[in-house]
């Protein structure tokens, strides 16, 4: 059906309704009151009933739309009916199921980016690498935020393709630097450190972790920011910081204790001990964990339901329960980095890297 220039005659009026009842997707309350609206003013003309009683809350919603039209002429309602329906039915075709390669959002390297179900998912895509984040790495999921900020999704997921979630920082991020451009890079790093935290703790819709596997460093500290920690129980929580010769970030050094205590927190974030799942979320730092051989399913099913609550009700406490905290995670974040800037630059750090790298020791 296209939108006609002429009028719309009541040859397309009923072939709009017949449209209507084909939509595979619910196109809302709000959607449907209107197109009632329209139904009954194309049909009836203005609306001269009584309004309902305040118990009445269904066909008071109605009635109120409808008398919203106020005199709208019959021809122009239903013009507007067959415009309406022609709009809907052009994104429920455009809304089909399609298979994930044909959702994927062109543009990234390092990400797959989808969108289903009102869902935006951002997976880690360095599988072999175990996830480690680049400095393209921290610029595409920064992209992929900003992008899923002003899409229509409802809720956001951050998660990791193959069996880990992230070994946190690439250490290679760190290497091939000329001496003399130490300081330079170690500013520039802690410029995209500063903007990489700082996204997460402006984001204004619910973001949900999925953490299909072991995480360390970064991809551990950032978690204090998400709304939902959901992992597998194959999943492990790793901060090694002062094996590395560096010092919390991601805003840990405040949510931690906030979240575990202070006594927890310690022994994660200067003594390095790795939590198991369970052992993250009876600290509180994850949410939920699930059986590895039925991770996926479950969490999706419970995404895709919490997809369908009201998205501007959950958009809208999301930010008051942010909103808060928000100077002073700013705050955190930016003490956070001028510190790591200098550790960076010391000898306990750069031994680490070298280490790693030199694959004298592991962690
Ligand atoms: C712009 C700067 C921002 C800085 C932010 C500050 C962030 C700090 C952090 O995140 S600190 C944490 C850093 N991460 C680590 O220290 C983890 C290092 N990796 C490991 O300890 C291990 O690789 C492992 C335990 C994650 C996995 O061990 P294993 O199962 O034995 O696998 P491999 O070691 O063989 O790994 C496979 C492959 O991936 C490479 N790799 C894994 N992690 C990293 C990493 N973080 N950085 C660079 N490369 C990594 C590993 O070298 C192997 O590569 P190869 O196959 O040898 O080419």
């Amino acid at each position: 059906m296209s939108k006609t220039a002429m009028g719309a005659s009541q040859k397309d009026f009923e072939s709009a309704m017949n449209q209507v009842k084909l939509l595979k997707k619910d196109p809302g309350n709000e959607v449907k009151l209107k197109l009632y609206a329209l139904y009954k003013q194309t049909t009836e003309g203005p609306c001269n009933t009584p309004r309902p009683g305040v118990f009445d809350l269904i066909n008071k919603a109605k009635w109120d739309a409808w008398n919203a039209l106020g005199n709208l002429p019959k021809e122009t309602a239903r013009q507007n009916y067959v415009d309406l329906v022609s709009d809907l039915s052009s994104s429920d075709s455009s809304s089909q199921v399609k298979p994930e390669a044909d959702r994927k959002q062109p543009g990234y390297e390092t990400l797959v980016v989808t969108s289903e179900d009102s869902i935006t998912k951002i997976m880690m895509n360095r599988p072999a690498k175990k996830n480690a984040l680049t400095v393209q790495m921290y610029r595409e999921i920064m992209l992929a935020l900003e992008a899923a900020s002003k899409d229509d999704s409802t809720l956001i997921v951050l998660t990791g393709n193959g069996d880990y979630y992230s070994s946190g920082n690439d250490l290679m991020n760190f290497m091939n630097i000329p001496p003399g451009e130490m300081e330079k890079e170690a500013k520039n790093g802690a410029i995209l450190l500063r903007d990489f935290v700082g996204c997460f703790i402006d984001f204004p819709k619910p973001l949900v972790a999925v953490i299909n596997g072991p995480a360390v460093g970064i991809s551990v500290t950032i978690l204090g920011l998400f709304d939902l920690v959901y992992a597998s129980d194959r999943a492990t929580f790793h901060t090694p910081f002062t094996h590395l010769g560096q010092s919390p970030e991601g805003c840990s050094s405040y949510t931690f204790p906030k979240i575990m205590g202070q006594a927890k927190a310690a022994e994660m974030l200067m003594f390095g001990k790795k939590l198991t799942a369970r052992e993250a979320c009876a600290q509180g730092l994850v949410t939920e964990v699930f059986p590895d051989s039925t991770f996926q399913k479950e969490v999706w099913t419970r995404l895709k339901a919490y997809s369908k609550l009201p998205r501007n009700a959950l958009h809208i406490s999301k930010q008051s329960i942010r909103n808060l905290e928000k100077e002073k995670l700013h705050a955190v974040n930016a003490g956070e980095n001028s510190v790591l800037q200098e550790r960076w630059l010391s000898d306990e750090c750069m031994n680490a890297v070298v280490s790693f790298l030199s694959r004298k020791a592991k962690l």
